[in-house]
């Protein structure tokens, strides 16, 4: 899907990261039409929260399933299998090239699409070093994504500000998905690498993940409508 194909409402995407079933469906009545798009992760996938990706997709809202799977490709490609039976849109998996083409091979004639992530918004280039790596993360997540186009991924998630070098070495098929999203004036947290809604529109961006700035405002769903006002006038 290029860029000018994506509805504008489903560029931002809800990170339900909340403790229970429950807690995620009461934020999901919360947002009510104002969100299409959700990601579940760790914290509810781990906590009974996989069905919730049918019951979400049966409502009408699209799934981003964040899993970032890393394994020997068999087990790769066999879990993926499995999980292109639960409807959701987007699956992560880490950008390792065995990883990437098992997951690949592990979607094919479902649904499913893939996207890499290259390296976490939570790191720069120190913490990159002391993970052994001795690239600056502009040069790792680029090298990445390169791999990932060319294996076939649907998608790459990376910082907004690698967005604009990336549009150029994977053109305009290729989704850039990009958390580190924070409106102005909240807090980064752990995210290391981050740009406000609007600033990463303007750079290219395709869909913006949000989690803590919505799920733990005041008002989530004031929130939520402001991504998107801040989105459509970056769109323009
Ligand atoms: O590089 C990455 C990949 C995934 N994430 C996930 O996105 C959300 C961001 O949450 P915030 O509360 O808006 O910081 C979270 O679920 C991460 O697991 C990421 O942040 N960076």
């Amino acid at each position: 899907m290029t860029p000018a194909e994506i509805a504008p409402k489903d560029r931002l995407i809800v990170g339900l990261d909340l403790p229970s079933v429950d807690a995620a469906e009461a934020m999901v009545a919360r947002l009510g039409d104002s969100v299409t798009f959700y990601k579940i992760g760790y914290r509810l996938a781990y906590a009974g929260g996989l069905p919730l990706v049918a019951k979400l997709a049966d409502s009408g809202k699209k799934v981003f399933l964040d899993l970032k799977l890393h394994d020997i490709g068999n087990t790769v490609m066999q879990g993926v299998q499995s999980i292109t039976r639960l409807g959701a849109t987007f699956l992560t998996v880490h950008a390792y090239p065995q990883t990437m083409k098992a997951a690949v091979e592990g979607c094919a004639g479902s649904g499913l699409k893939i996207l890499a992530v290259t390296v976490l918004t939570s790191y720069n280039d120190d913490d990159l070093h002391a993970a052994g790596y001795r690239l600056h993360v502009s040069e790792l997540v680029e090298a990445r994504a390169a791999q990932a186009q060319a294996l076939g991924v649907a998608g790459i998630v990376c910082a907004p500000e690698e967005v604009g070098n990336l549009r150029k070495v994977v053109g305009h098929q290729t989704s850039l998905v990009t958390p580190g999203i924070r409106p102005a004036g909240t807090a980064a947290g752990d995210q290391k690498r981050i740009m406000t809604p609007g600033r990463a529109i303007a750079a290219g961006a395709d869909y913006l993940v949000v989690a803590r700035p919505v799920i733990e405002a005041v008002d989530p769903k004031a929130t939520a409508e402001a991504i998107h006002a801040e989105i459509a006038q970056a769109l323009g």
